[in-house]
């Protein structure tokens, strides 16, 4: 086919997403709202790992969040390197009405950095603004770390399902961007690369549009 661009239409994508942050803040109720619409007032903490893999449509093509969920409490954590790998994205949780929660924010980000072996995608997400009367951390202050951090920042409430979908979104919609863009510069470069090559000559490229070994695959994991 003609070099045109459109060759990356055919493939799927599959992004992974971890979700970090201390234990009870509401990781597995933001997941379990986003992925099933359920809320569970008195669940139990997260042993070990699970994930969800999920459908999103996003400018219009079809993007699978495969969104991981381990435990807050360290005894339960499961392997940290493997919870890590490979990830693109991540939803750094606290709790609005417990500062401890928010306070935090600094270790999980660390060893966010620590363990995952690119520029991850990732928003802090305030947790549970449907608790008004006991908030402890105002947005203002949500908002300035985000920044300093140069993180996305939102508000969330799994209980009133309040902003739940806009979190995930958000950064599935910021990977594939990114993606789009890396995968539309590495084809201008080989357009620019082929048409100095062809020294004025008209190049028709073949490319294979399921070829592994290019910028998309970088940010899908195996399903
Ligand atoms: N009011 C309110 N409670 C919530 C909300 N989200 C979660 N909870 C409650 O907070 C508690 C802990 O929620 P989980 O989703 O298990 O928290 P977690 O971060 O996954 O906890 P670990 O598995 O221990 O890491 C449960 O009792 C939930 O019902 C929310 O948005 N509002």
């Amino acid at each position: 086919m003609d070099y045109n661009g459109d060759e990356e239409q055919s493939q799927d994508y599959l992004f992974k997403i971890v979700m970090i942050g201390d234990s009870s803040v509401g990781k597995s109720n933001l997941l379990a709202r986003f992925a099933r619409n359920e809320f569970y007032p008195n669940s139990k903490a997260t042993i070990g790992v699970e994930f969800q893999t999920q459908k999103m449509n996003i400018d219009g093509k079809e993007i699978k969040a495969q969104i991981w969920d381990t435990a807050g409490q360290e005894r339960f954590k499961a392997v940290t390197s493997a919870y890590y790998r490979g990830a693109v994205g991540a939803l750094v949780v606290y709790d609005i009405s417990r500062h401890q929660t928010f306070d935090t924010i600094g270790r999980w980000l660390n060893e966010l950095k620590t363990y995952s072996n690119m520029n991850v995608v990732t928003i802090l997400v305030g947790n549970k603004t449907d608790l008004k009367d006991a908030r402890e951390v105002s947005t203002a202050e949500g908002k300035a770390l985000a920044e300093a951090q140069g993180l996305f920042f939102i508000e969330t409430s799994a209980l009133d399902s309040s902003n739940v979908a806009a979190a995930f979104q958000t950064v599935v919609r910021e990977i594939y961007h990114i993606l789009s863009r890396k995968v539309f510069q590495s084809q201008e470069q080989k357009k620019q690369d082929f048409s100095s090559l062809s020294n004025g000559r008209k190049v028709i490229l073949e490319e294979n549009s399921n070829g592994g070994n290019n910028d998309a695959s970088r940010y899908c994991c195996s399903s």
